[in-house]
């Protein structure tokens, strides 16, 4: 088959595909942008999508992040643009791109316009299944649903491109189990092969990607899903795998490389793996994850349906999806041609203050909001784990009801806290980035992310936990006036600048207070951890002196009027010995 003809060939005589949309609402609308081909009946929903060149030197973010105390690094990969080989380049992962205009409907949206038309039951999904999603409440499937599912079921790869909240996990999980269903499984088998896996790039994610696949196999009897995330102990895991026998498997790819080095019998199981998909496979892809990712790759079968699903897929990571997928994969994009890549029924706004402001300003902008709405939810978004700590600390000292999760709280701490905010209201979450991708926390009212978040695309997933399934929400970038500089990356996108409020005498001594009542230790650690995300920042780790410089504006908004010395070691590691202004014990 040419490549990219797919649908077009399909409707015409692919028996899966005719069977699974055979409503004329649903016949997608595809375009073969490389031969300019339209079809007719589609050219309203469809815009032609216009595939970036590989511009110049392309590079990839490496994020290697830790938090507090230890450095935090930056470093770009650059693929350059000649080592892409102009004919490859041509025949791999043909874009279609879908719009988003058939929709209409309510659905717990303000319009529903991430559903589509088409409804599940038109589609060729098993009755078992079926009944599965109409327990779950789903009637309509969701735009990016309607576009993956059948190439999915053609067994074609596919990277996808929808925004935040559009039941992504739906889309790869139910064709996914579709296929799995029609293998052979044997009921009581103790260790039976792992058919899919999935990865995540953090733990609460993959629990709720866990929790959607139980809700799809609840008919599905002889299938089992499970989850290795880490925060425990292996051998926990291991007897857990062991007990509850699973053909799915759920994992973040740091817990998976453990088992695969020490768990007996655990690679021969991954020699099943039938379908990979990479859950925010950007991020798996990006130099974090990177290595553990091409290990686990290396140790499934090459002959696999691969699927990598996210709401930002920079053309960086088209470059390298390879690594994962066939060469015709196909690049499904369901955010419009010209369309934000946020969901317009969100409002985004920004301020630029002063950091010694900072704490002020977030007591007056969630006074306010928590005023305004009874039913408020807000997730604030910090830079670092201790960071989070830090004003999670402050935050609570001023009577707001504040709960905290980050990389340093225990998984049992994490779990607990994630489930109460998913199921409450009148809270406010202070979150490092494990809350940034993926998870659903519905009717999220109010995002605000203090301080540059890492990149472009972490600001649009973090902006995502809110505005979920055509909802409305609000998001607000908290910047000190050096940091405005980020406001270039994100220009695109329609974010407005908002007064920085003026606060009254009183309210700064409350505030002044709260913070003094504040441990040294968790000052200590936050400058700490404050520093080692600034160094590793490209732009404003450059110059070393006016860093310090600035991590000491930082100190003096805890109201610390000497910066907190460092340990000599952790300077060496980031690279700021001897740097002036700094301190070290
Ligand atoms: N067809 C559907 N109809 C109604 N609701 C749906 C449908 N499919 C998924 N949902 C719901 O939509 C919500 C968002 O889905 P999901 O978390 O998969 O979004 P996502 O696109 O993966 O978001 P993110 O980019 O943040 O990871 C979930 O609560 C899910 O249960």
């Amino acid at each position: 088959m040419a490549s990219g003809d797919l649908l077009l060939r399909a409707h015409a005589g692919a028996p899966v595909l005719a069977r699974a949309f055979p409503s004329p609402a649903s016949l997608l609308v595809l375009t073969r942008r490389r031969r300019g081909l339209v079809s007719p009946l589609t050219a309203a929903k469809v815009g032609v999508a216009g595939r970036a060149r590989p511009g110049g030197a392309a590079a990839v973010q490496k994020r290697r992040r830790r938090d507090a105390g230890e450095s935090l690094s930056f470093s770009r990969v650059v693929t350059r643009r000649d080592a892409v080989d102009e004919d490859e380049e041509d025949v791999e992962g043909e874009t279609l791109q879908l719009g988003a205009g058939t929709s209409g409907g309510e659905a717990g949206g303000v319009d529903g316009s991430y559903l589509s038309d088409t409804r599940f039951d038109q589609c060729a999904i098993s009755p078992l299944s079926l009944k599965a999603v109409k327990d779950a409440g789903y009637e309509r499937m969701t735009e990016v649903q309607e576009a993956t599912l059948p190439i999915i079921l053609h067994g074609k790869d596919v990277l996808a491109k929808a925004k935040t909240g559009t039941g992504k996990t739906v889309a790869f999980l139910l064709p996914a189990i579709e296929v799995l269903s029609t293998l052979p499984h044997q009921r009581n088998q103790l260790r039976p092969p792992i058919n899919l896996l999935v990865m995540c790039p953090t733990r609460e994610l993959a629990n709720q990607v866990a929790v959607e696949a139980k809700k799809l196999l609840k008919y599905h009897r002889s299938l089992g899903v499970q989850v290795v995330i880490g925060g425990t102990r292996l051998t926990q895991e291991q007897r857990s795998m062991q007990a509850n026998p699973c053909q799915i498997l759920v994992a973040t790819p740091g817990r998976l490389k453990d088992h695969l080095e020490n768990t007996p019998g655990f690679s021969t199981r991954l020699k099943g793996v039938k379908v990979l998909v990479l859950d925010e496979a950007d991020r798996l892809l990006d130099m974090g994850f990177r290595r553990d990712i091409e290990k686990i790759i290396a140790s499934i079968p090459r002959e696999r349906q691969t699927l990598l699903f996210s709401a930002t897929v920079p053309e960086e990571v088209r470059q390298i999806s390879h690594v994962a997928m066939k060469k015709d994969y196909r690049f499904i994009n369901t955010v419009k041609e010209g369309d934000e890549e946020t969901h317009s029924q969100v409002s985004q706004t920004y301020m630029v203050a002063p950091l010694d402001l900072h704490f002020s300003i977030l007591h007056d902008v969630l006074k306010k909001h928590v005023a305004e709405d009874a039913d408020y939810k807000v997730i604030i978004f910090c830079t670092t784990a201790m960071v989070t700590k830090l004003v999670a600390e402050v935050l609570s000292q001023l009577k707001l009801n504040i709960r905290e999760i980050h990389s340093r709280k225990s998984q049992s701490a994490r779990t607990k806290v994630s489930d109460e905010f998913r199921k409450s209201k009148g809270l406010i979450l202070v979150s490092s980035d494990v809350s940034a991708r993926g998870v659903d926390y519905p009717d999220v009212t109010l995002v605000i992310q203090v301080g540059i978040p890492a990149d472009r695309e972490q600001y649009i997933h973090r902006l995502g936990r809110t505005g979920r399934r055509g909802k409305e929400g609000q998001g607000l970038l908290l910047l000190a006036p050096w940091e405005k500089y980020f406001l270039g990356t994100v220009k695109d996108l329609s974010i407005s600048e908002a007064a920085v409020p003026s606060v009254d005498s009183s309210v700064e001594t409350e505030v002044k207070n709260a913070v003094r009542k504040v441990e040294m230790k968790s000052k200590e650690c936050a400058y700490q951890a404050w520093l080692g995300y600034y160094n590793s920042n490209k732009t404003i780790g450059r110059d070393k002196s006016r860093l310090a410089h600035l991590a000491e504006e930082f100190s003096q908004s805890m109201g610390l009027a000497v910066p907190p010395a460092i340990p000599r070691n952790i300077l060496r590691k980031m690279g700021l010995n001897n740097v002036p202004g700094l301190r070290s014990s």
